[in-house]
């Protein structure tokens, strides 16, 4: 105790009114000097203290040490100015100031300090002030006292507890004085330092997320070039773009044919980073069942009959880079569990190969089918289509975004005049408004092709009219139409011109009726057949899905 440590160190045994008297003022300047350097000492202590609970844990124990009190607690106001915490008392350490069951309340309410007395302190029914109680040894005596800043600003509550009967011989001390100013001095600047590094972390947060917010807006610009688009679905796609490009999910993309799922796919290697990695494109709907495993895994030599040479599989020639399966919906079942097992571990077996290889590739698949439906029919695994769509991707279709057509049309335009070194300035406000009546069933791809051939019609140096578009005829003209109808007019299945009631069900029913013919005619050979009829294979394809036209 520091009282007893300035007695014990008096000088011993002095005799005579004058030694005695000299003697005391020996003993009082040894006492100063003694309280000077035990202040000193205390002080040195409570300024190297550099967190807010080091600090109240230090000047708690120096208050005890110097005092002989049985207890001190520190209970610090919270911002709100609502609660008051004491670190050192765990689970109780909370005190509502507006909870007046506890003495704090009140002394924070008043700003002045008061006494408890242990018969007091034993009638408050509060749990958190009976645990601090407990933990002070139940004293005979508590002194409660607020803490302000020169501010006025309130810090907390000191509790001293002991068994003083009187308090004033205690806080009268310069010690007891000088203690309590340096503990407030340096918890005012405690707070002040944790108010600066909190300042620092949010404006280090701002400016993060102004940068993260810059990057994304950057990327954003540099996709418009090539996802082309002002509509608000086009702009939110680009954002999703960009997010899916920065992350290693498994994006689905979904979406009417010819909306642009190739568009966003390649969007998304093109600003991942494995952009410098391989894209490797898989179209599921234009490769046979029968090769498509093979494609996919790659086979050793002999593997099966015709495997005369050993061949590296698509899913091992985009490691480091993107697999892209375009028509996912046409995997055939077989081949989409096998497809599962290699999405969860990117481990598989060549056909023929006795050991295992790995790839590390990031998959994007697409498909114009509604993959629900497949599921419920039995024809799609619904644990790949969750295992798919980590990050699912929908592109609305075009006659949903119709604030798309003017950016679309010059931008097909500038492409079309790029790789024919002349064409069309631009497109006039009619043809626009002629655009926007139609309902493009076939989406962008549509577009560009009416506006190719509308570039084709069009003066170099002029701008693209409404009778330069060619909507619902591109394909034939009205004399070409009614030739191919008689030479189709013997092929079972085209409905008789009279008859027609629904003229969609019956275009649908026609171009059913010919691709049937034309399967026949090459005896199932869908490339042929495909040839022949001016079609890529995948849209032959998906007519045949769509039509449910069997191979013959
Ligand atoms: N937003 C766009 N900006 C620029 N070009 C686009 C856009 N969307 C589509 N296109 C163009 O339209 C054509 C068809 O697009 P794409 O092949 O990406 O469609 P898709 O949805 O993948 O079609 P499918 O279902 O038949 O595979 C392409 O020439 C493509 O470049």
């Amino acid at each position: 105790m520091y009282s007893q440590r300035v007695l014990e160190s008096h000088p011993a045994g002095c005799a005579g009114d004058n030694l005695l008297s000299h003697c005391s003022g020996i003993e009082s300047m040894g006492r100063m000097q003694m309280e000077l350097h035990t202040g000193i000492e205390l002080a040195v202590a409570l300024i190297k203290q550099d967190t807010l609970p080091a600090l109240l844990d230090t000047a708690t124990r120096q208050l005890e040490n110097a005092f002989g009190l049985s207890k001190c607690w520190a209970l610090e106001l919270d911002l709100s100015g609502r609660t008051l915490h004491c670190g050192q008392l765990g689970d109780a350490s909370e005190f509502d100031c507006g909870d007046f069951s506890h003495p704090f309340a009140h002394v924070l309410q008043t700003g002045k300090p008061r006494e408890l007395t242990r018969a007091a302190s034993y009638r408050l029914d509060h749990t958190g002030f009976q645990t601090l109680f407990e933990h002070s040894d139940r004293p005979r005596s508590l002194w409660l006292e607020p803490l302000t800043g020169a501010d006025g600003r309130t810090l907390g509550v000191l509790a001293l507890c002991g068994d003083h009967d009187d308090w004033q011989s205690i806080i009268g001390q310069p010690l007891y004085t000088g203690l309590k100013q340096l503990l407030v001095h340096q918890w005012i600047s405690q707070l002040q330092t944790r108010d600066q590094v909190w300042q620092r972390r949010m404006l280090k947060r701002s400016l993060d997320h102004l940068h993260d917010a810059e990057s994304v807006r950057q990327r954003c610009q540099q996709l418009s070039h090539t996802l082309v688009g002002n509509s608000e679905a086009m702009t939110n796609l680009r954002a999703q773009v960009v997010r899916a490009a920065s992350s290693q999910l498994s994006v689905l993309i979904q979406g009417e044919t010819g909306c642009g799922k190739d568009v966003v796919a390649r969007g998304i290697h093109d600003l991942s980073e494995r952009a410098q990695g391989p894209m490797v494109v898989v179209n599921c709907a234009a490769i046979p069942d029968t090769l498509l495993e093979s494609e996919l895994f790659g086979h050793t030599k002999g593997a099966f009959s015709g495997a005369d040479q050993a061949k590296e599989g698509l899913l091992a020639q985009a490691n480091g880079g993107t697999l892209f399966l375009d028509e996912i919906g046409d995997m055939p079942m077989a081949l989409q569990s096998k497809l599962l097992r290699v999405l969860e571990s990117r481990q598989f077996r060549p056909l023929g190969a006795r050991e295992e290889q790995f790839s590390d590739f990031r998959l994007v698949a697409a498909t114009h089918q509604p993959l629900q439906q497949g599921i419920d029919d039995g024809l799609f695994r619904r644990d790949l289509f969750y295992r798919l769509s980590q990050f699912p991707l929908r592109v609305i279709p075009l006659r949903e975004r119709t604030d798309d057509l003017e950016v679309l049309s010059r931008h097909f335009i500038r492409l079309y005049v790029e790789r024919e070194g002349s064409g069309p300035l631009g497109i006039s406000s009619h043809a626009l408004k002629r655009l926007a009546g139609y309902d493009f069933p076939g989406n962008v791809r549509e577009l560009r092709n009416i506006i190719e051939l509308a570039c084709l019609q069009t003066a170099a140096n002029g701008d693209i009219q409404p009778e330069a578009l060619r909507l619902d005829d591109l394909l034939m003209d009205a004399g070409q139409a009614a030739s191919a109808v008689a030479d189709v007019a013997t092929i079972p299945g085209i409905p008789v011109a009279e008859e027609i009631r629904d003229l969609k069900a019956a275009a649908q029913a026609f171009e059913a009726a010919i691709i049937r013919e034309r399967l026949q005619q090459y005896r199932g050979n869908r490339a042929q057949a495909a040839e022949s009829l001016g079609l890529p294979k995948r849209t032959l394809a998906h007519k045949c899905l769509k039509y449910q036209v069997t191979d013959v």
